[in-house]
């Protein structure tokens, strides 16, 4: 059998001194799904994705293409999943974008040559060519935003986890950002209230409620039935 890309087998984890987040999720991703991550405020969500690549510990086991992820195995694992935060300046520091862009394939001690290549294939995926020399700073929030997932694609990640990518674009950055999340081959884990996105990009959807899996299953089904999404903070 394929080995998984993501296993999540009874994740617990509390924030101090108590609020829980997650209550003994299980989940399993196999490679190039496209899965959404969808439920209420405060339901665990952006909690679970910080656990993907080992920002928050909680008890439990998570295994990246089959490998446990542990204090040892850190550094590994963060090269092969990628994180986009929900604001970008959370994942911009830098005084251009190139050098956000740059900045984790530097770090890496990739060969100059690799590096300005990748970075000019990322900027080129997410539109913003053109911006290279700008500051991140001075960038509209949906183009932070581009910017925010070209510092992590650069990287060539096998999963990529999204928190609320498309909060805050305007309907044609939305098109654009939807079209390219479907483009992509990697594994995809898309954490939204935008339904309309998980429609177009992610043939399964997670729906989470206090901390736990209440529904697992082809999007279709899943976000069929109006009194579920309403139950549940959806619709
Ligand atoms: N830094 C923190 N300290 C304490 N509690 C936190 C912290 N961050 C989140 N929580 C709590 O953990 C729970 C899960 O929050 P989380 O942000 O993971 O939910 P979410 O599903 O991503 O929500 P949203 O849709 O609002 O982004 C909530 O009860 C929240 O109040």
């Amino acid at each position: 059998m394929m080995t998984p890309a993501l296993e999540i087998h009874h994740l617990t984890f509390a924030y101090p001194p108590g609020q829980v987040a997650l209550r003994g999720i299980n989940l399993r991703v196999m490679p190039g799904e496209h899965v959404a991550l969808v439920g209420p405020n405060g339901a665990g969500k952006s909690t679970l994705l910080l656990h993907l690549n080992g920002l928050l510990s909680g008890d439990g086991e998570i295994r990246i293409f089959g490998t446990p992820l542990t204090p040892k195995t850190l550094q590994q694992i963060r090269r092969r999943v990628g994180l986009v935060f929900q604001s970008p300046e959370d994942q911009l520091f830098c005084p251009t974008v190139y050098e956000d862009v740059a900045y984790a394939p530097c770090y890496a001690g990739l060969p100059p040559q690799e590096i300005a290549q990748r970075v000019r294939e990322a900027l080129q995926l997410v539109g913003m060519q053109d911006h290279a020399e700008r500051s991140p700073f001075h960038l509209s929030l949906g183009e932070q935003k581009r910017v925010a997932l070209a510092t992590v694609l650069v990287m060539q990640p096998d999963i990529l986890a999204l928190d609320e990518p498309t909060a805050g674009l305007d309907p044609r950055g939305r098109r654009e950002l939807s079209l390219l999340l479907q483009s992509l081959p990697q594994t995809l884990i898309l954490a939204t209230h935008d339904l309309e996105l998980v429609r177009q990009v992610c043939p399964r959807t997670v729906v989470l409620e206090g901390g736990m899996v209440i529904a697992d299953g082809p999007t279709a089904q899943v976000l069929s039935d109006p009194a579920f999404l309403l139950a549940h903070g959806l619709a």
